[in-house]
């Protein structure tokens, strides 16, 4: 028994009339998506592929550049054969990628020079190390917002430029582009070699660890200590404006108009467009993020200061974000590893069947620690072992591990901002799970709603792109399509969650310092 309420069954789903439309490429980590949306902000029609994730060696993400922009051209002309219309039926493209992962391609001949590296990869840890020497973690994080870690973009193109041969001297010969998925995919969609445009937008460029969150442009000074040729970058461009035009595929002729990364879109998708609105989406990682206005606010407890959007040249509007590495990849470790679950939803029945986690705590430090820890030398425990622990309690205490994070990035996004949380918005692929969702609801001790569009970071780069066209007056036209499809409100009696609290960071303690510095 859960405390939820289901509004609607299928979220989302509509026929979809005569239009006009907007369509959202999501190019995610595990595949890339293409969602048609009517003018009610509801999904007409979505095609999917997923990627190969290679891994070389142990802590090593890569992607195929190549892959992934074949497989935007095809779920794009599959989505848009799917509603049944045509280009002309399309008033705008918009788009949302996973953020970070970093591509660097041949201007001439578009080809990529290496992989990607995706946000994931650590291979940049003793990089980072290195720039921080005698000044520790948070060298640039008053310019960037970010502290020193292998998860953002900078450390990546670095990597690339000293490990590619020859890379360098092509790049100072301005032969050489960088750019996050969300250039790539413009880069090719608006004709690639033959006058693709080369920008990003603001959200994205704000997680290079290379653009400066006050003057919105590139840092030169972090540019000179990373030493990265500023012909490599992209032009910053806001993240709803048209940036230029598609140049072939189904979609030829439509304008490009919104660039979002996914999290700052599923913040916009959530309509979260006043100060001290947040939301969290739960995915292969967890990312909580937190409109905080106008004005960067500073984190002294962890969390990441971050741009959440501009619409074309209004003022900036910033966010705090918590970023948690691993939370649905923990439950794919347990049905892919372990093969303690058959499915991802099996967890749920499993975690149902005993009453608690029966004293087991399991922290997912997979690759070291993200917010509000930032460790690098931390490895995956499973803590508080007896005899009497069985599957099901692990598999509670998987489901756990993901309501704690989220508890600790709540914790310290109140202490930064100064919001307390009266309901968290959440969306993505584990919000089916309504004991996970319970669960969340009972740490936070607040309510935690589901809107009917659980594709809220496809429909936020939509919203962006439809506002630049004028297919959408303003936000509160975007407000209005907002409704709730589910609630959850707290149960969980205050001492027991105390307790549970406290054995939690104590199960966190044990991670530090599992690597140490030879290794
Ligand atoms: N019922 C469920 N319970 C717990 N986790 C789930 C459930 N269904 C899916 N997941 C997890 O959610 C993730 C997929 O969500 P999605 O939002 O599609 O992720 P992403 O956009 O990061 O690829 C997977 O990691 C999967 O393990
Ligand atoms: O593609 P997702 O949904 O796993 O999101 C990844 C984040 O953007 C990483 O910062």
């Amino acid at each position: 028994m859960t405390d939820t309420q289901d509004f609607a069954s299928t979220p989302g789903a509509a026929s979809h009339g005569h239009g006009p439309f907007i369509a959202s490429i999501d190019q995610g980590t595990t595949s890339s998506r293409c969602i048609v949306f009517d003018r009610d902000g509801r999904i007409v029609a979505v095609d999917q592929k997923e990627h190969e994730q290679i891994f070389p060696k142990p802590g090593w993400v890569e992607h195929d550049g190549a892959e992934i922009w074949a497989n935007v051209q095809e779920v794009t002309d599959g989505a848009i054969a799917k509603a049944g219309i045509t280009g002309a039926d399309v008033k705008a493209i918009g788009i949302t990628n996973q953020r970070e992962t970093t591509l660097l391609w041949d201007r001439n001949t578009g080809e990529p020079v290496h992989n990607a590296l995706v946000w994931q990869d650590t291979r940049t840890d003793a990089l980072c190390k290195e720039l921080g020497r005698n000044v520790g973690p948070d060298r640039f994080r008053r310019e960037t917002g970010l502290p020193l870690a292998s998860y953002f973009a900078g450390p990546k193109i670095r990597w690339l430029l000293d490990n590619v041969d020859g890379l360098r001297a092509r790049a100072e010969a301005g032969e050489i582009l960088f750019g996050t998925m969300d250039s790539w995919v413009i880069w090719n969609l608006t004709g690639g070699p033959d006058g693709g445009v080369h920008v990003t937008d603001v959200t994205n460029a704000s997680r290079t660890m290379l653009m400066n969150l006050a003057t919105l442009d590139w840092d030169e000074r972090i540019l000179a200590s990373m030493e990265i040729p500023a012909a490599v970058l992209p032009k910053i461009r806001s993240s709803a404006e048209v940036y230029g035009t598609a140049a072939g595929g189904a979609l030829a002729g439509v304008p490009v108009a919104s660039a979002l990364g996914d999290q700052q879109a599923a913040l916009f998708g959530q309509t979260c467009f006043a100060k001290g609105e947040a939301k969290s989406t739960y995915g292969t990682g967890t990312f909580l993020l937190m409109n905080t206005g106008s004005a960067p606010v500073n984190s002294y407890n962890g969390l990441l200061t971050t741009v959440g959007y501009r619409i074309g040249d209004q003022a900036p509007v910033y966010a705090l974000e918590g970023s948690i590495a691993v939370t649905g990849s923990l439950v794919q470790w347990m049905r892919d590893q372990m093969g303690l679950i058959n499915s991802a939803a099996e967890i749920e029945t499993l975690a149902s069947s005993v009453e608690d986690n029966g004293g087991a705590y399991v922290v997912p430090a997979f690759s070291g620690l993200f917010a509000p820890y930032w460790r690098a030398d931390a490895r995956g425990v499973i803590a508080g072992l007896t005899r009497y622990v069985t599957k099901a309690h692990i598999a509670r205490a998987v489901l756990e591990a993901t309501a704690w994070q989220t508890r600790e990035i709540v914790d310290a996004m109140t202490k930064d901002s100064g919001v307390e949380l009266t309901a968290l918005k959440v969306d993505g692929g584990m919000t089916s799970n309504n004991l996970l969702m319970q669960t969340i609801s009972d740490v936070l001790d607040a309510p935690v709603v589901r809107p009917m569009v659980a594709e809220t970071t496809a429909l936020g780069a939509a919203y962006a792109a439809g506002l630049a066209v004028g297919f959408w007056p303003d936000t509160d036209a975007l407000r209005a399509n907002w409704r709730r499809a589910a609630e959850w409100t707290p149960r969980m009696e205050a001492d027991v969650r105390d307790r549970e609290y406290k054995n939690w960071l104590k199960a966190v303690e044990r991670t530090m310092g599992w690597i140490e510095d030879e290794e």
